[in-house]
């Protein structure tokens, strides 16, 4: 299921607004096929998968798919469930149900009435690997990392607002790839006018994935920018599954107040800068315990000399 949730990533952010599936079909310990959701969202992975398998060719296979296998037809292509029906592998491994009403449970009907053995995991990879589906379903927002380049001392810019460069060029590299990832990236205003960012993706081969750009601003839209007037207007950013912020220090205050960041990605430079700009603004902390136990540490890497740490929100 790890490796499933892996191969989903590739589907990731061109499926949206589907959700991102990956499905693995092993048959006497061997990978017979293996597939993810395509562009725009279609074919879904399990047909993807299939369609690497000439009639008959899944049987007395197991399945793995991270999400539940869709129970219903559209226009667009068949119900993954009804296809898994038909190629009747012996088993299908789910990573977890979906909370899509027109499927919730009912792809494992359709399968165990077709006399699949199913079996549902609740695996944490899946899950993460569909955090930004999950996200939308279960809270009706995107899913939001914070993304944040600071100094040793917490530092994101000098007093004067300078920040180019903090870190260096491994991280910056990374810091593309994650935006690669995402649907849209947003700053608020004062970077917007410090820093006249272009938020695109410079990576060879991967310009086409710039996602859209958001900005966070009391005031008007430059021209080309999506405009938000408070963190809570997230939820109004259509087919945004994964929201990629990037400062600068009021911001992260804000979505952070608001309680409105899932992830953290901290870029730390082996730099002091002393008296300067915060990497987040007031958050009107005064109770120190509460503070604690609210982040967990998901990933950690070394991009040159500077480190790079990922945490989840607990809850
Ligand atoms: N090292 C890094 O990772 C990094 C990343 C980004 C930025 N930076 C640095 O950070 C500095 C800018 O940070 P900053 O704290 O001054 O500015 P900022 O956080 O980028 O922007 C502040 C502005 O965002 C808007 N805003 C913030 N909270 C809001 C809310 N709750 N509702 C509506 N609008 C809201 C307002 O825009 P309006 O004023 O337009 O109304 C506010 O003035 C620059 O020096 C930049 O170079 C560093
Ligand atoms: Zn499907």
């Amino acid at each position: 299921m790890d490796a499933a949730a892996r191969l989903a990533l590739r589907g990731r952010p061109a499926s949206s607004p589907n959700p991102s599936v990956g499905t693995i079909l092993v048959r006497d310990g061997r990978v017979i096929a293996r597939g993810w959701t395509q562009g725009g969202g279609r074919p879904h992975a399990e047909a993807h998968a299939l369609s690497n398998l000439s009639s008959g060719e899944a049987a007395g296979a197991t399945a793995y798919v991270t999400l539940e296998p869709c129970a219903h037809r559209s226009e667009r292509g068949p119900a993954c469930a009804e296809l898994l029906a038909q190629a009747k592998p012996t088993g299908v491994v789910i990573g977890i149900l979906d909370p899509d009403s027109r499927t919730a449970g009912q792809g494992v009907s359709l399968l165990e009435d077709a006399g699949i053995e199913v079996t549902v995991l609740e695996s944490a990879s899946a899950r993460e690997s569909l955090a930004g589906y999950l996200t939308r379903a279960e809270r009706g927002r995107p899913h939001v990392t914070l993304k944040i380049a600071m100094s040793l001392d917490g530092c994101i810019a000098l007093a004067d607002g300078t920040s180019q460069w903090i870190t260096g060029d491994e991280a910056r590299a990374h810091v593309h790839s994650r935006r690669a990832l995402s649907d849209a990236i947003l700053v608020g205003g004062g970077t917007w006018r410090a820093d006249k960012p272009r938020l695109d993706v410079r990576l060879q081969g991967l310009e086409h994935r710039s996602p859209r750009r958001v900005l966070l601003t009391r005031g008007v839209a430059p021209d080309g920018v999506k405009v938000i007037n408070a963190p809570e207007q997230i939820s109004t950013l259509d087919g945004v599954q994964y929201l990629y912020i990037e400062g600068g220090a009021e911001v992260s205050a804000s979505f952070l107040k608001a309680d409105l960041v899932d992830r953290l990605e901290i870029y730390r430079a082996p730099i002091i800068i002393g008296d300067g700009l915060r990497a987040i603004g007031d958050l009107g902390l005064t109770d120190l315990p509460a503070a604690h136990g609210r982040w967990a540490i998901a990933e950690k890497r070394q991009l040159g000399s500077d480190t790079f740490t990922a945490y989840q929100r607990t809850r």
